[in-house]
């Protein structure tokens, strides 16, 4: 076994302790302090170290069941045993099965009962054997009822080498594989409850396009925040970690959500807070939510506000005013409950909040220390335009690719735009002419308006049918009026009708700010 190093602590801490752990009862209870840790709710019965058949093997039992239960030590096994098949130069016979609802490249491979597969690990030769085993001594039990076991032998004197560091280790391995192969899931809220489906966004961090190190800064910061558990524990923090995505329209904000999933194989709930009736429906909803997933709240600046409003009159929102009915959620009220509850669950917790006009925002939410990390998707530069290029085209250089630095340094196109062109044919100068009479007619102020891109939503199937937003009142100053027209947005609006195209976001070709320690 090529040797993973498990960065689980819990795994870390089973190593040392078992170092002095000096009989085989103490080492087999600590793997299974450790196998809780890995596996919570892991059925430990199925797992026993017998007595040495000589007196220089021992040989660890996996049994397939713990009584009615699957014995999870024992899926683990097999599947850390169909790498080995899959590796090895020569076995002589295997089955292959596709565990459901798996993709065809997660063939799992066992061996035939009676066969064997030899791993080998810190200078040790280590025997995987698959038998079978039938209830009741003398029945005559069909060989399909019988069951299984793995008998894992090893010299006597590995004893502690393989209960302190190999199994733990095969447990880890197998537990970052499923991490790997996992589907993510997108929630989404209907009614007061999460309806799921499977996030068929594929974007990920390497094929957003971005300009100047971003992407850089986004991966290290996301797995610098993965492995600071402990550092969250002792400072009696919540483990989460906040951002903010903001840019025009098209500038890839929502894949940059499905890239930062795919990464971290962390289900997305995409929260439609208008869609929340109430705080209490606010609260269970975050209640539900897994371990290890994102709180995605889109365009942030049209869906809540900070504080509950007064009405005309002067009367707070008691629930009795018309007014307060629209608007029950409020984004304090959001950002205290997700602290509170996320403190107490202890897990890897995200919260994204994206807006096309950050320069709309509550100051509540720019205030330090709210959003961990800003992360501005600008317009396209020239980076994430060879990004694009070579992602879609295979293309590293080509003779416009001059001409279209010199155009991306005059003219604002979302990257979602050069996209669509340079998607439009396979023909790859086609495509690239596509792209820079595209930057040419913009600088031109010719052509098509920005914007006509296809949005790749995060969302299948439709939802709840929502109500239109009042019509702003006309005020003075530019400024004041659209704070009203924010004001009664909430509670009702269109959370993607922001003008497309709009000039108003800053002008700029990405960045990224963090704050606070993670
Ligand atoms: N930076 C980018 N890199 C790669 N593709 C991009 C990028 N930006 C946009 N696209 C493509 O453009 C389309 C729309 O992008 P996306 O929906 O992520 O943008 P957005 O910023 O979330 O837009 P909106 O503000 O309108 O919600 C997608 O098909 C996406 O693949």
């Amino acid at each position: 076994m090529a040797m993973a190093s498990p960065n689980n602590k819990a795994l870390e801490r089973y190593k040392s302790a078992v170092t002095v752990a000096t009989s085989v009862v103490g080492a087999a209870m600590l793997l299974r302090r450790l196998i809780a840790d890995i596996l919570p709710g892991t059925a430990l019965g199925g797992l026993l170290l017998l007595r040495p058949a000589s007196a220089r093997r021992h040989v660890v039992l996996i049994e397939e069941f713990d009584g009615a239960l699957y014995n999870r030590v024992f899926l683990a096994a097999r599947a850390y045993v169909s790498t080995l098949l899959a590796a090895a130069p020569s076995v002589p016979l295997m089955k292959a099965s596709l565990p459901r609802g798996a993709g065809a490249e997660h063939v799992l491979l066992a061996m035939r009962p009676g066969t064997a597969v030899v791993d080998v690990f810190g200078g040790a030769d280590l025997t995987w054997r698959l038998s079978r085993k039938h209830d009741g001594s003398r029945r005559r039990a069909a060989a399909e009822d019988a069951r299984e076991v793995f008998k894992l032998s090893f010299e006597a004197r590995h004893k502690d080498m393989v209960l302190g560091s190999y199994l733990p280790a095969v447990m880890a391995r197998v537990e970052a594989m499923s991490q790997e192969q996992r589907q993510t899931k997108l929630y989404s809220n209907e009614w007061g409850k999460w309806r799921t489906v499977r996030l068929r966004n594929a974007s990920t961090l390497a094929t957003v396009a971005m300009d100047g190190g971003l992407r850089e800064a986004v991966v290290e910061d996301l797995d610098r925040f993965l492995t600071r558990k402990e550092y969250y524990r002792q400072t009696g923090r919540a483990w989460k970690r906040g951002y903010l995505i903001h840019g025009p329209p098209g500038t890839g904000k929502s894949s940059l959500v499905a890239a930062i999933s795919n990464h971290l194989h962390f289900d997305v709930y995409d929260l439609d807070i208008g869609g929340v009736r109430s705080n209490t429906e606010l609260r269970k909803l975050l209640i539900r939510m897994k371990n290890r997933s994102i709180l995605l709240v889109e365009d942030v600046d049209c869906a809540l506000t900070t504080a509950p409003r007064r009405d005309v009159n002067g009367e707070g929102p008691d629930g009795s005013s018309p007014a307060s009915k629209n608007h029950k959620v409020t984004l304090s009220g959001l950002l205290n409950m997700v602290d509170g509850l996320w403190s107490s669950s202890g897990q890897e917790r995200i919260l994204i909040f994206t807006t096309n006009h950050k320069d709309r925002l509550d100051p509540a939410l720019l205030r330090p220390g709210r959003m961990d990390m800003h992360v501005h998707m600008g317009y396209c530069g020239f980076v994430a335009f060879r990004e694009l290029a070579a992602n879609y085209h295979g293309v590293h250089d080509h003779p416009l690719f001059a001409e279209i630095e010199n155009l991306l340094g005059e003219v604002e196109v979302a990257p979602a735009e050069v996209a669509e062109k340079l998607l439009a044919t396979d023909d790859t100068d086609a495509a690239v002419e596509m792209a820079v009479k595209l930057l040419r007619d913009r600088r031109a102020g010719t052509g098509e308006d920005a914007g006509g891109y296809i949005k790749q939503k995060l969302h299948v199937g439709p939802r709840r049918p929502r109500r239109q937003p009042a019509p702003a009142p006309r005020r003075g100053v530019v400024g004041a009026a659209r704070r009203v027209v924010l004001d009664e947005e909430i509670g009702g609006s269109s959370r993607r009708g922001q003008g497309r195209g709009s000039g108003t976001a800053r002008r700029g070709r990405g960045g990224v700010r963090g704050r606070g320690r993670r």
